[in-house]
């Protein structure tokens, strides 16, 4: 006889994504020791695997009755009625009588076990009723960012959790794979690239996702029969290894491959002759040449072109207003005018390939809750990072399921306490300072450090007025205390060591971090007690971290776009540099002293009396350091100078600027020095690009100048000036 025991217990229903339709009755059992499972003969066999996995070897032919199948199934005969008619949908009910799981598919089968199994709480299963079903046809990520393809052991972790988040789709497209791109995409994958891949077509279908793989041909392409026939032939190829889902992908490609009737022509003879002659293949996905409202002309006819010619069957991707973009409802009905369907968003976050020393672990947010019927599918494009990619991925899965019933902030901290549950409080903190991208290209921002930005700038402002609340100066310093204790948590942290080895870098930077903050605000109270030795203690402290961190973004994450580590640089780091250079101005006016203020510690210092010029940022590379270029015109007053002043005297091996301009630069000379006192003009030389590079024989150089020796004022673009000061 199994003891039920019936309770009545608080309904804490942590179903993930949120279900559709939820009747619950209050009560609920204690889990049976046994299960009856009925229905395993016609379920889908993934499902039953997941659950003799899960049940292991309570699962037998005693016990509670458990009924697992398909709409059809004999199992399921009595919920007919109750399965939701819509792909990957499912009715899912524990009574003290029996529990039913039952599909309107396969799919939905699936999900209904996922949900089961998280219904299992404390010991009990409450006695509920479940109808659900999905937002979105196709949910998930596009791994087709530049940089570092993914490892094929982070693939593998991250077909797991889309299985657990019921995501249905990873397209495979990392921009750098030769195999998918030029030159080799005509080339079948070598044995031991080949064999993995099979092997995440077999763990994809485990976990009941389709695994796309996609072919970015557009960079060389003939529009012959040649290529045509080597695209198929890798198709095929592809078909062979187990794949059932192909996409095709033109992005960020120019010239022959770009023509849209081309591509058309193409994608429907794929269709034609492949996609729908084989028997269980998905439909074809395109990724257009212009995939967002920002890159589309309407006078090129090309969107036109797709809405008309290529077969409805095929889907259509799109990034949004932008490259990187919330996608809004007037936004998805425009496009799907424009291609005559729904379209399959490709949403370009958490992606930061163009923010590479940024992390972005802030919440997912900006897109429409009221897009469900105009889109077919919604994948996010990650980082290169994959388990930090996973906190979006997450939301994106709540998000796509559920759209009405999703909430930005739970489910973001809801993905934390997935992640990372023995650490939950250290990763809030540290995700909550590390989610802008800061000043970037495609000028997409997120918002960094919400609760403790509005108490720094309150603070700031008192201070510098000289009446800051106490209690803020607290909240501050606790802060920063959290931070510090964040990063030594996490660097310690063992039950995620592939998500640590990936943040390791930022966590060290956010360490330096708490210290500088708590560091910097101790100058402030050091300073009001006039306690000298004390502020140039922390001063000196201060400034020691902020070397430090300099050199860490020499160390790690070198890259050729963004090197470096950057955290907390919305509000925190700021805080930091202010608080500094506020508390050693006071210093030096009371004591007379003129104690450097730039904290913000840098291989090289700019100096100069050219207006425009004066606050110009400089960008810090491994080896040289850049002037960050200026859109308008410099008016370059007679005696103007620019210079730049190294931390240290180098054997530099060269220089080069680029004012734009056609003539000789009589007007000015590019100077050297090791000390500052005696310079050595430098000869210019102009090469193919009109470029002028400046070289001299082996010296060490400290400082580098620009001077207009003419006698009046120029008017140039600063295109280009920097400094390669090592090799
Ligand atoms: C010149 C703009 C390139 C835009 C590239 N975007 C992403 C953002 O950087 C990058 O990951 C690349 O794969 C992707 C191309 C894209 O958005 N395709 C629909």
């Amino acid at each position: 006889l199994l003891l039920i025991q019936v309770r009545v217990m608080a309904q804490d229903i942590k179903v993930q994504p949120s279900p559709r339709q939820v009747n619950v009755t209050g009560k609920s059992m204690t889990i049976p020791v046994a299960f009856r499972l009925v229905g395993e003969q016609e379920a889908n066999p993934h499902a039953i695997a997941l659950l003799k996995q899960f049940l292991g070897d309570r699962l037998g032919t005693e016990g509670f009755p458990l009924y697992v199948g398909e709409k059809g199934d004999r199992a399921v005969r009595g919920a007919k009625r109750l399965i939701p008619d819509h792909p990957e949908g499912y009715y899912l009910s524990i009574t003290d009588k029996a529990i039913m799981l039952a599909g309107n598919d396969e799919r939905g089968t699936y999900y209904a076990v996922r949900t089961f199994m998280q219904l299992f709480h404390e010991g009990h299963l409450p006695f509920v009723g479940i109808q659900d079903y999905p937002d979105v046809r196709f949910r998930g990520v596009v791994e087709g960012f530049y940089g570092t393809p993914w490892s094929h052991e982070a693939r593998l972790r991250q077909l797991q959790f889309y299985g657990e988040n019921k995501l249905n789709t990873y397209i495979y497209g990392p921009k750098d794979d030769p195999f998918h791109s030029s030159p080799n995409w005509r080339k079948p994958y070598p044995a031991k690239e080949a064999a993995r891949l099979a092997e995440l077509v077999k763990v994809a279908n485990e976990n009941e996702v389709d695994f796309v793989w996609a072919i970015h041909p557009g960079l060389d392409i003939r529009w012959e029969t040649s290529d045509r026939d080597s695209l198929m032939a890798k198709f095929e190829h592809m078909y062979d290894l187990g794949v059932r889902s192909f996409a095709v992908f033109f992005d960020d490609i120019s010239g022959e491959g770009a023509k849209a009737d081309r591509q058309v022509e193409l994608l429907n003879y794929i269709d034609d002759h492949f996609v729908q002659v084989k028997p269980d293949v998905t439909p074809l996905i395109v990724c257009p040449t212009e995939y967002n409202k920002g890159w589309a002309r309407p006078e090129s006819g090309y969107l036109a072109t797709i809405g008309e010619k290529l077969n409805p069957s095929v889907e259509v991707m799109w990034t949004g207003d932008r490259v990187i973009s919330e996608i809004t409802r007037e936004g998805v009905e425009w496009i799907r005018e424009q291609i005559k369907r729904p379209s399959y968003i490709w949403w370009n976050f958490p992606v930061s390939d163009y923010v590479r020393d940024h992390l972005l672990l802030g919440e997912v947010y900006g897109n429409g809750k009221d897009i469900a019927g105009s889109i077919s599918g919604f994948v996010a494009n990650p980082m290169e990072w994959a388990e930090a990619s996973k906190l979006a991925i997450y939301c994106v899965a709540d998000y796509t399921w559920n759209m009405q019933s999703y909430d930005r902030f739970r489910s973001w901290y809801r993905a934390i306490r997935a992640i990372m549950p023995e650490n939950v409080e250290a990763f809030t903190v540290f995700a909550r300072h590390n989610s802008d991208l800061g000043e970037n290209v495609h000028r997409f921002r997120r918002e960094e450090s919400v609760e403790i930005q509005p108490v720094a700038e309150r603070f700031m402002k008192g201070y510098r007025e000289g009446h800051y609340d106490e209690r803020d100066f607290l909240a501050l310093q606790d802060e920063f205390e959290r931070v510090a204790e964040a990063a030594d948590l996490l660097l310690i942290d063992r039950e995620n060591e592939a998500l640590i080895e990936e943040i390791t870098p930022w966590l060290h930077q956010f360490k330096i971090l708490g210290d500088a903050g708590q560091e910097a605000l101790a100058m402030i109270k050091a300073g009001e007690r006039g306690d000298r030795e004390l502020f140039l203690r922390k001063y000196n402290h201060v400034k020691a971290l902020r070397k430090r961190s300099y050199e860490l973004e020499r160390q790690f994450n070198q890259n050729p776009y963004q090197p470096g580590v950057k955290t907390g640089t919305t509000v925190l780091q700021p805080l930091v540099l202010d608080v500094f250079t506020e508390a050693t101005e006071r210093f030096n006016r009371q004591n007379g002293t003129d104690l450097p203020l730039l904290a913000d510690y840098s291989p090289c210092k700019l100096t100069t009396n050219v207006p425009q010029l004066e606050h110009l940022p400089l960008q810090v590379y491994p080896s040289r350091v850049h002037l960050t270029p200026l859109l308008e015109v410099v008016k370059w007053p007679a005696g103007g100078y620019l210079q730049l002043e190294l931390d240290d005297a180098y054997r530099i091996p060269g220089t080069r600027l680029n004012f734009d301009v056609k003539g000789d630069l009589s007007w000015g000379v590019m100077e050297v020095s090791a000390d500052g006192e005696t310079w050595q003009t430098v000869t210019l030389t102009r090469d193919a690009r009109g470029r002028l590079n400046g070289k001299w024989e082996d010296t060490p150089v400290k400082f580098v100048r620009f001077t207009n020796t003419g006698e009046g004022e120029q008017q140039v673009y600063l295109r280009e000036f920097y400094v390669v000061f090592s090799l």
